[in-house]
């Protein structure tokens, strides 16, 4: 009786593949054509298909449900049922799910169309996030040019979002309860697959907050001898304006003047990219290359045909922030980002295409499976190619960088740069979700969303606002993933586990082996190893089929995330921080803040 049940179900999820495959491509498209191009038309379309479907789905989840598949013997069978039982925001009454996704694109086209005007030139009023905003952080340093640049953007682009987020939460929240989660937070630390993944997530950041302090405490002392003891103070939390990025997420825009051996050559990488003429394409080509040398996929031909690589200068307005598709037909993948010639977008190129090849990689998996391990897993692929692209080794490879000494200050400073980007960005990342979780439990409410989201910035990130921020204020939604409804979490997770990916690949690639100074993981280059490519492909081919520490395992040997591959591969960085905030006295970590902020 079970068997001839296991064997209709099987029969069942089949059909449903293809349903599903269906669904999705016709929801991703209406997507894109609106994200593309935002019109009061394509996002009227985009809110028409979400609906349609979501019918469509709420019929294939009833069929789904009177099967009992809980008590079927074959595990892959039982996994994608189970999959399939969570039905997600198609589960909400056609008027909630209205609301809800009406709330997300009203957040998605107020960040998208948000300008400030400049502030030398207060006539010239078109500075939009990207490119504008971001170059100004960038090269900037005027701490006035800063601050104002900074309370502009997040009057534009935060502020007005706060009913719409308020609204979003009570939607979400509401879908996550007819999906069987007490609140979305609990939703989304579903997609981990373990019942402690706070705890491991806590457990994560314990590990590397000394690493992160000794950072903090001598960026804080390079930006007070630049700007001053009443700019910058000796034990307070950094400003958020001075950190050469306007969430203050990364601080490579610092890096230049704050480096340990400023007489060092600079590895300014966006000057050689300019001066050899990259293009766009030539940045994503070269990309590609990359993961062909490793005996991955390359991009199909399609992708060449229907991605939008530059921002169009048809004066549309469109969603800019970089981001990569899965049409889940099997064939048509498309990234979608407005480049501009710098090293940031240069890594960001390689960032994307790694989500493209995870696709391609999972592609003839059943479309339930058509996911990353975890979300972290998706978010790694392309920065671990990135660690080996941007070691002093591979740039002069790719002549980006002309021949210079590999003695240890260069190799401090190499790392020091990467710090700024991988280490620096793990608190924010923590908090900015840490932040969510709490709004959708309700210990954070509509009357000290801000409040609270500075807490943590100031307790986990020790950066504080340039100015008093009041309720009236919502700066959490000027960043796009609180804006689009895209979970954070899963960036935490990536810059964690991508530093274990790259060890193993390294080692693969005879590029590494543990105590052998001679050979730093900070220095591997896994360019042209098959081996290494080939292991990463068959971890990517699984998909979500399995349960991300079966995906881990096969590629590292481990089963659990840890931070000993990023403190294996800054330990001489942070002995070289520890003696040289010993030297100078810095004061490690931070008091409270005087900023009123709550
Ligand atoms: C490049 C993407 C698209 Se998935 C991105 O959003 N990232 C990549 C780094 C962290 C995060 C961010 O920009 O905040
Ligand atoms: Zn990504």
């Amino acid at each position: 009786e079970r068997a001839a049940e296991e064997a209709a179900g099987r029969e069942y999820i089949r059909s449903l593949n293809e349903l599903t495959s269906k669904a999705k491509n016709k929801k991703t498209i209406a997507s894109w054509n609106y994200e593309s191009n935002i019109t009061t038309y394509n996002e009227e379309v985009q809110m028409q298909v979400f609906l349609e479907v979501a019918e469509e789905e709420k019929e294939y989840w009833k069929e789904t449900m009177t099967y009992f598949w809980n008590e079927f013997e074959d595990e892959d069978l039982k996994r994608m049922f189970q999959k399939y039982s969570k039905l997600g925001t198609s589960a909400l009454p056609e008027d909630l799910n209205q609301r809800l996704i009406q709330a997300t694109n009203d957040m998605q086209s107020t960040y998208a169309k948000a300008t400030i005007c400049d502030y030398k030139d207060r006539t010239k009023c078109d500075l939009h996030v990207e490119p504008e905003i971001t170059d100004i952080f960038a090269k900037s340093e005027d701490p006035e040019e800063l601050k104002y640049t900074w309370l502009e953007w997040h009057k534009a682009a935060g502020a007005p979002s706060r009913a719409s987020f308020t609204e979003y939460v009570e939607m979400n929240n509401e879908a996550a309860k007819l999906n069987g989660f007490d609140t979305a937070a609990e939703w989304w630390l579903g997609e981990y697959e373990a019942p402690d993944s706070e705890e491991q997530f806590m457990a994560l950041w314990k590990q590397v907050k000394p690493l992160y302090q000794q950072i903090h405490a001598y960026v804080r002392r390079q930006l007070r001898l630049k700007y001053g003891d009443n700019v910058v103070s000796a034990k307070g939390p950094i400003p958020a304006h001075l950190l050469g990025n306007i969430w203050a997420q990364t601080w490579g825009g610092v890096e230049k003047f704050t480096r340990p051996y400023p007489d060092k050559a600079d590895v300014d990488v966006t000057a050689a990219l300019i001066s050899q003429n990259y293009t766009a394409l030539k940045m994503f080509k070269t990309a590609e290359e990359f993961f062909t040398s490793l005996n991955l996929s390359g991009m199909p031909d399609s992708f060449w045909e229907k991605s939008i690589i530059e921002k169009p200068n048809d004066g549309r307005e469109m969603v800019c922030h970089a981001s990569a598709w899965d049409f889940f037909d099997g064939e048509d993948f498309r990234i979608k980002q407005c480049t501009t010639i710098t090293n940031n977008f240069f890594k960001t190129t390689h960032h994307e295409m790694g989500h493209i090849q995870y696709y391609l990689q999972y592609k003839d998996q059943p479309v339930i499976y058509r996911a990353g391990a975890n979300p972290g897993f998706h978010e790694a692929v392309g920065d671990v190619i990135a660690l080996s692209v941007s070691t002093p080794k591979h740039l002069r490879v790719m002549g980006l960088l002309e021949d210079g000494p590999d003695d240890l200050e260069s190799n401090i400073n190499q790392l020091y740069k990467m710090g700024l980007d991988k280490i620096v960005f793990l608190p924010f990342a923590y908090l900015l979700d840490l932040f969510r979780y709490g709004v959708f439990r309700g210990t954070t409410t509509p009357d000290n969303y801000n409040c609270h989201f500075w807490q943590l910035r100031e307790s986990v990130q020790g950066v504080e606002p340039p100015a008093p921020r009041s309720e009236e204020d919502f700066d959490p939604a000027a960043k796009y993933h609180v804006a689009a409804d895209v979970e954070y979490m899963r960036y935490y997770i990536s810059y964690i586990i991508q530093f274990q990916f790259h060890r193993s690949l390294c080692q693969l690639a005879g590029e590494y082996t543990p105590d052998d100074s001679s050979k730093l993981l900070s220095n591997c280059d896994i360019y042209k190893s098959t081996a290494a490519g080939n292991a990463l492909g068959k971890m990517l081919q699984l998909g979500s089929s399995k349960p991300w520490p079966d995906a881990m395992q096969m590629l590292t040997g481990q089963r659990n995330m840890d931070a000993s591959g990023v403190l294996e591969y800054f330990q001489p960085l942070h002995e070289w921080l520890k003696a040289e905030n010993e030297r100078t006295g810095e004061y490690i970590g931070w008091e409270p803040s005087t900023v009123q902020y709550c």
